[in-house]
């Protein structure tokens, strides 16, 4: 019975990787010490695991910016304008991601996109109708020998041929990506020949794109696909994760692999599904140690469970990881102030490892004195959990009624009272409500956080920086102002540490993108606020100026899906409880004579189940936490919302169900075409479609964002345009901020001169 680990955190338990990635990137230290550190980071997670008794060491799982990217590299599948000359070195690769690196010239950045349901983001691989595959990137074949080396066996795991084109998009003259199959299969054939030469037994072939739809020429392709690969391949273990693939179970049965690898946490019922329909000889690896959450699993009841099946299977079954452990923190040993009782009920990836060890042992031999006490630690843990409710959350969400979720008065109505209150021109500019997080400002926290800095000292220096950037954005002529979020650490966590029922820790960082962490929060209890979370931060903004100044919220759908919740009740309830938090912070806004307030949800279409058989249950209880959250409010005051990262072909008639006042939304890197579904849907309330791309460092000009705005004024009537960037400000620095912001402001003033309306 071998444990199966899927994939292990590349950044390191102290963000190793992160620091010598940006201080490569600033030319602080040389290549060949970020290789280093690379291959140390790497020995380690790989000792950390042979220790755990993992026999096979998964192999492609680091990367030094994104795995998609690495196995894109590999394939040459590199756009011309990252190359410098023929081969492809670690700069190719930033360049792609980042566009630019230490040599080689700059070019736009490739996309990058969350990777399925998750955040984690990967970089969109670019594919041509003439595309040429080749090897052309050695990582792979370099760490299976540093693996051999360190006396133990590789698992090479890599995107299959179908996920890889999936997840890719088309460059030039549109073409059916599938036209490419052959030439990409003839390459991944050679990339397998290449393992098995180098003694490889197994390799992680992953197509995750099972999950999800597909229509039936993808679903055709599968077959050949596999047919082709396994011929001169070592065994394949074909790997799903994040969902069923039941629904896809006929074809899936039929495929000439040596193993299948099942997400059992995010699906169990697929393992009654599929064990009937394993081939003689096919290894069935069961993923039930969750890699996408923090929770000790119950080991006692999942041996329970696997006994059976381990009965029939014998060495065929494996014990796996859900996924790999990349959206999981490092390791819960460094964790040295949580208190105990939260920290008994957790596992992070170097202890999940170890999960899979006690999971075989309570198969293997379940009487032992150490399955004994395996057996009553789970017992203990939860009936830790079960202690630790708190009566008073459940009995407010029972005494909810309809009449919670609405405003008093229909959109039309609340518009012509807030403009009567609020004043503002046509097309008011705005911004989303993060300002630059200076080294300063961090290092201020990070001083107040060892003690060198009292809290009345930093909140002083707080509000001096809140101060500036009240007086730069006066200076700028913006309508609606906000008070920059300096004081955050991030948009979720900062609300995870003020919530009660929710834990946070220091050093469970996840990988976001590239060499960006978040740290989520660990929603354990029922959640409630105690006291006011942002108030005093926006009463001081506020006080600052006539002009109104936006509270500034994290939504419950965002606050949900951002954080490491808990799994002993629904989703739909923890949602619930986050609005009824969130809903006391708007009504003490309000009260505090904050007459503009955003509760912001980029989260809200990653949400989405990855089938659309489960979406409209899914948006039915996102729309009406959301609505929760902000309905508490008079008619006057007024409620935006911000998304990034979406796409709202397919959740229009949600977004507007959530009846927010105002939406801002990312759209300039689509040149508004995303406008296209609200146009279509006849949107009725306000939009701010943003102007300018934040995640570049160029500066917009002042035309390119006049005709953005008319543009979008082709599809929405003028009246419901705001003018605003993309998303937060927070990762810029001021010398693009200022002169960005100058430009769209005149790119404001510009456009009513062209069409002024009455008032
Ligand atoms: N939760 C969440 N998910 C999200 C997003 C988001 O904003 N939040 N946005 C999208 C992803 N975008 C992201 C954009 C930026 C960062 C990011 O910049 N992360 C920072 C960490 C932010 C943070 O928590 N900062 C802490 C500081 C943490 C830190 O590194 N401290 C240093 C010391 C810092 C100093 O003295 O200067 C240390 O501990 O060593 C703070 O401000 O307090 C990073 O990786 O560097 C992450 C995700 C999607 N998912
Ligand atoms: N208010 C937040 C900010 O401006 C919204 C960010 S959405 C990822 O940073
Ligand atoms: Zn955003």
């Amino acid at each position: 019975m071998q444990l199966n680990s899927l994939g292990f955190p590349r950044i390191g338990r102290r963000r190793e990787l992160k620091f010598a990635l940006e201080q490569y990137w600033r030319g602080e230290i040389s290549q060949q010490a970020l290789l280093e550190q690379g291959q140390r980071l790497r020995r380690q997670h790989w000792l950390w695991q042979a220790e755990a008794g993992v026999e096979q060491l998964p192999v492609g799982d680091f990367a030094f910016y994104d795995q998609v990217l690495a196995l894109a590299a590999t394939l040459n599948v590199i756009p011309e304008r990252h190359r410098d000359g023929d081969a492809i070195d670690l700069d190719t690769l930033f360049r792609v991601a980042r566009g630019r690196a230490p040599t080689g010239k700059s070019a736009a950045a490739a996309e990058m996109t969350k990777y399925f349901n998750t955040n984690y983001h990967y970089l969109v691989p670019e594919l041509h109708r003439d595309q040429q595959f080749a090897i052309a990137w050695e990582q792979l074949f370099d760490e299976v020998e540093e693996v051999k080396a360190l006396g133990y066996d590789p698992k090479p795991c890599l995107l299959g041929p179908l996920s890889f084109l999936y997840l890719s998009k088309t460059q030039g003259e549109p073409f059916d990506k599938l036209s490419l199959l052959p030439a990409l299969l003839h390459t991944y054939g050679e990339l397998l020949a290449r393992f098995k030469a180098q003694g490889v037994a197994w390799v992680q072939i992953e197509e995750p794109i099972l999950a999800v739809d597909l229509d039936r020429d993808w679903q055709q392709a599968f077959a050949p696909a596999y047919e082709a690969l396994s011929q001169a391949a070592p065994k394949l273990l074909l790997t799903s994760y994040y969902g069923s693939i039941a629904h896809h179970s006929a074809l899936v049965a039929a495929l000439p692999v040596a193993g299948l690898h099942l997400d059992l946490v995010s699906a169990p019922e697929q393992l009654d599904d599929f064990l009937p329909l394993l081939q003689s000889g096919q290894v069935l690896s069961a993923g039930v140690i969750n890699g996408r959450n923090v929770w000790a699993a119950d080991l006692d009841l999942l041996a329970k469970r696997l006994a059976p099946v381990a009965d029939a299977l014998g060495e065929r079954l494996w014990l796996g990881s859900s996924c790999s452990l990349l959206h999981s923190p490092v390791d819960l040993d460094v964790e040295t102030t949580l208190a105990p009782e939260l920290r008994q009920q957790l596992a992070f990836a170097k202890q999940k490892l170890h999960e899979l060890n006690e999971l075989q042992q309570l198969l293997q031999t379940p009487a032992s004195e150490p399955a004994r006490a395996i057996i009553e630690r789970c017992k203990a843990r939860r009936e830790a959990r079960r202690l630790a409710a708190d009566s008073a959350v459940a009995r407010r969400i029972a005494a909810l009624s309809q009449a919670d979720f609405e405003r008093d008065s229909e959109f039309v109505v609340r518009q012509q009272q807030q403009q009567a209150k609020l004043r503002l021109p046509l097309l008011p500019t705005t911004t989303i409500g993060s300002f630059p997080q200076t080294a300063a400002i961090r290092s201020l926290r990070n001083r107040w956080r060892k003690g060198e800095l009292a809290e009345a000292e930093y909140r002083h220096q707080l509000q001096q920086v809140t101060r500036d950037s009240i007086s730069r954005q006066l200076k700028l002529g913006l309508d609606v102002l906000v008070h920059g979020e300096a004081e955050r650490n991030d948009m979720v966590e900062y609300f995870g540490e003020q919530l009660a029922g929710v834990g946070f820790t220091k050093n469970g960082w996840v990988q976001s993108y590239g060499s960006r962490c978040v740290k989520p929060p660990l929603i354990y209890g029922d959640v409630s606020r105690p006291r006011p979370m942002t108030v005093e931060w926006a009463e001081f903004a506020q006080s600052l100026t006539d002009k109104p100044v936006k509270g500034m919220l994290t939504g419950p759908v965002t606050l949900l899906h951002w954080s490491f919740a808990r799994e002993d009740i629904s989703r739909e309830t923890i949602c619930t409880q986050l609005a009824l938090a969130i809903r006391d912070e708007v009504a003490d806004l309000e009260a505090a004579g904050i007459g503009i307030i955003q509760i912001d949800e980029p989260a809200f279409r990653e949400g989405l189940p990855l089938r659309r058989d489960q979406w409209q249950h899914y948006l039915d209880w996102a729309v009406a936490s959301f609505k929760l959250s902000a309905a508490c409010v008079r008619d006057e005051t007024q409620i935006h919302t911000h998304m990034c990262y979406s796409e709202f072909n397919d959740t229009i008639a949600a977004i507007a169900a959530m009846d927010a006042d105002v939406i801002t939304i990312e759209t300039s890197r689509s040149a508004m075409e995303l406008l296209g579904a609200f146009e279509a849907f006849d949107y009725p309330n306000e939009i701010g479609p943003g102007v300018y791309d934040i995640h570049s460092p160029n500066i917009p000009d002042v035309a390119a964002m006049v005709a953005l705005v008319e543009r979008a004024a082709q599809r929405i009537p003028l009246r419901q345009l705001w003018i605003n960037p993309d998303c937060g400000l927070k990762t810029r620095s001021w010398d693009e901020v200022e002169p960005a912001l100058r430009n769209m402001v005149a790119a404001g003033r510009e456009l009513r001169r062209r069409c002024p309306l009455p008032a």
